[in-house]
């Protein structure tokens, strides 16, 4: 098969025809894997050669359009192939919980670019999934917001998977009270748990006695109000317009200076040892101390001794441990620390926490970024 030259790593306005032609392929090979026909042969091939993948795969991929590999396989290949597609022009799938201009995604789009392909999934736990399984590189994820706390989907989900955080990405929130109008007319406040939480007060003063209703996402609320006359939404004003509703009120959030720091997340063996160390890092990490007096004031201990300055610390029941009565529940401590994991005076406390704990893990280092939006 002839080879073409690699594409420059950058999207520009060709590599956006090429990412749309890769997008049309990756679904006319999807359909084609289920019938197998020798129409799976030749897209592959097309595909592989639009890409300049290896001449090796494109040859399994034509066996496996006669039907001598089997499905998984064949999905393996052309994984393999579109990935391969992807990385030749810069290309990285990041999940974020959706639908379009939820924060997420506007704090996507802020530190990835327009560009990006980014994929928006219905649930938090969604992305992690889509993360660790590979189906996208990267995820963004809320962690904690200045007002209301932690995100606590987010800690939950990284107890339960394999992922690592490569970055952090604090955005400035402003919301917006989305409806068709009047205010009288709203019988029902709809939005995430995190973004009602942040403007409770301003519900309490202008919305006195209306029902607050728990969502998926504010982007997704903005979706019902748009629906439903009687319903309002908190979420951003992008999501308003993309919805046609005119915001009812700006800037509700009841802390003017409303950040949330969103976490990038990758596969475990994106950055085993940390993303690159720049001088100005974090580390988190997520642990569970023995149930004994005075285990947790030890592993705090070993912070100081190591003169860690500690940015953040959490406690959270892991799922399931608790008895009905509620005693006896086992706990995660969720702690982030200024230093890279690269340091010496890190590597001594992870090595001496260690020995103190039922499990510890480092969920990662990333470099300490500035405030986005
Ligand atoms: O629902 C969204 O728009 C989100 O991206 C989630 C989320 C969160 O859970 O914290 C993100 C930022 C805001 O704090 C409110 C909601």
């Amino acid at each position: 098969m002839a080879k073409k030259a690699a594409p420059k790593t950058t999207p520009t306005g060709g590599a956006k025809a090429l990412r749309t032609r890769i997008r049309v392929l990756d679904r006319q090979i999807a359909d084609a894997v289920a019938e197998r026909t020798e129409l799976v042969a030749r897209l592959v091939a097309q595909h592989a050669q639009l890409k300049n993948a290896p001449a090796d795969i494109a040859a399994t991929t034509v066996a496996a359009g006669k039907g001598t590999v089997s499905d998984d396989a064949m999905r393996a290949v052309f994984r393999e192939v579109v990935a391969a597609s992807r990385a030749a022009i810069g290309l990285r799938r990041i999940a974020y919980l959706g639908p379009e201009d939820s924060y997420s995604h506007l704090t996507a789009i802020e530190r990835f670019g327009e560009a990006a392909d980014l994929v928006p999934v219905a649930t938090i736990h969604a992305v992690f999934q889509e993360v660790s399984e590979g189906s996208c590189e990267l995820g963004v994820v809320p962690l904690e917001n200045s007002t209301h706390g932690r995100v606590t989907d987010t800690l939950e989900a990284f107890a339960s998977s394999m992922v690592h955080i490569c970055g952090e990405a604090p955005m400035r929130i402003h919301h917006c009270l989305l409806g068709q109008g009047p205010r009288s007319a709203i019988r029902r406040v709809v939005s995430k748990p995190q973004a009602l939480a942040q403007c409770s007060h301003w519900l309490a003063e202008h919305l006195p006695g209306v029902e607050a209703v728990p969502y998926a996402s504010t982007s997704d609320a903005a979706r019902l109000a748009a629906e439903d006359p009687s319903v309002a939404a908190i979420a951003s004003e992008q999501a308003g317009r993309r919805h046609g509703l005119e915001p009812l009120a700006r800037h509700i959030e009841d802390q003017k200076d409303n950040v949330t720091r969103f976490a990038v997340i990758g596969p475990v063996n994106t950055y085993p040892t940390g993303a690159p160390k720049t001088g100005d890092d974090k580390t988190a990490l997520m642990f569970e101390l023995a149930h004994e007096p005075g285990a947790l004031a030890d592993g705090m201990a070993i912070f100081k001794r190591q003169k860690l300055n500690l940015t953040w610390i959490e406690s959270f029941p892991i799922p399931g441990s608790r008895t009905q009565d509620l005693s006896g529940g086992r706990y995660l401590f969720f702690v982030e620390l200024m230093g890279h994991q690269a340091d010496l005076r890190v590597r001594r406390a992870v090595a001496s926490l260690g020995k103190k704990c039922l499990q510890l893990r480092v969920l990662g280092s990333y470099a300490r970024a500035k405030v986005l939006g």
